[in-house]
């Protein structure tokens, strides 16, 4: 097997609780986002914006999110979790999404699976570099005050991307379906059927 298919195969999401540092650098986020950048995308509207928290805003995030699970009624204990959530991965990038509604050629879904595309990309361009990540989003992309913070009018909070060091492998085998399921044979339906 190429070495760029094992990166693909290979691919697992990491989460959170298993992301220390280091997390990656400009140079190797900046490659992330050229991988994005290289999935098939209708009419190159690029429907998307990523935009990184690391350093301080990781603690500016983390009192946006305490402040969401307050709000949603989490109390104290859910508001010190949702911090952690932000503060713990050396590196967040927030996905924006910029949907064209009214576009003349491009569809709303074709946009969101260009989108689909550049985070996969994404998170596999982070694996092949040996880090780990995880597209993470939850009720708290609905919250007013976290929408408006990452976004602009129009566009769509869709959730973030934990960036780290993975701290282990993955727990279990692949829960993949097997491809035979997915992948069938066309033909047109008999008449009658
Ligand atoms: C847009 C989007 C949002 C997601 N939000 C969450 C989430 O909030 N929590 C979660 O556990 N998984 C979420 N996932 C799924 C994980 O990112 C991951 O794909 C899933 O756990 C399967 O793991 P794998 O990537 O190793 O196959 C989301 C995936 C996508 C594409």
């Amino acid at each position: 097997m190429t070495a760029d298919l094992q990166a693909l195969l290979g691919r697992y999401s990491v989460g959170p609780k298993h992301l220390v540092e280091p997390g990656p650098d400009d140079a190797q986020l900046a490659t992330m986002v050229q991988a994005a950048l290289h999935a098939p995308d209708h009419a190159e509207l690029v429907p998307y914006r990523f935009k990184l928290v690391r350093g301080d805003a990781r603690a500016q995030m983390a009192t946006l999110f305490a402040d969401a699970a307050r709000a949603a009624g989490k109390g104290e204990e859910g508001a010190v979790l949702d911090a952690e959530r932000a503060l713990r991965p050396p590196v967040t990038v927030a996905v924006v999404a910029r949907i064209d509604l009214g576009h003349p050629l491009v569809p709303a879904h074709e946009q969101w699976a260009a989108l689909g595309g550049a985070i996969s990309n994404f998170l596999t361009a982070a694996h092949a570099l040996g880090f780990g990540g995880k597209m993470l989003s939850g009720a708290k992309v609905r919250n007013a005050a976290i929408a408006a913070a990452f976004c602009e009018p129009g566009e769509t909070l869709l959730g973030w991307i934990a960036l780290g060091t993975p701290s282990r492998k993955p727990a279990g085998p692949s829960r993949k379906p097997d491809p035979g399921q997915v992948l069938i044979d066309w033909h047109l339906p008999c008449k009658g059927d």
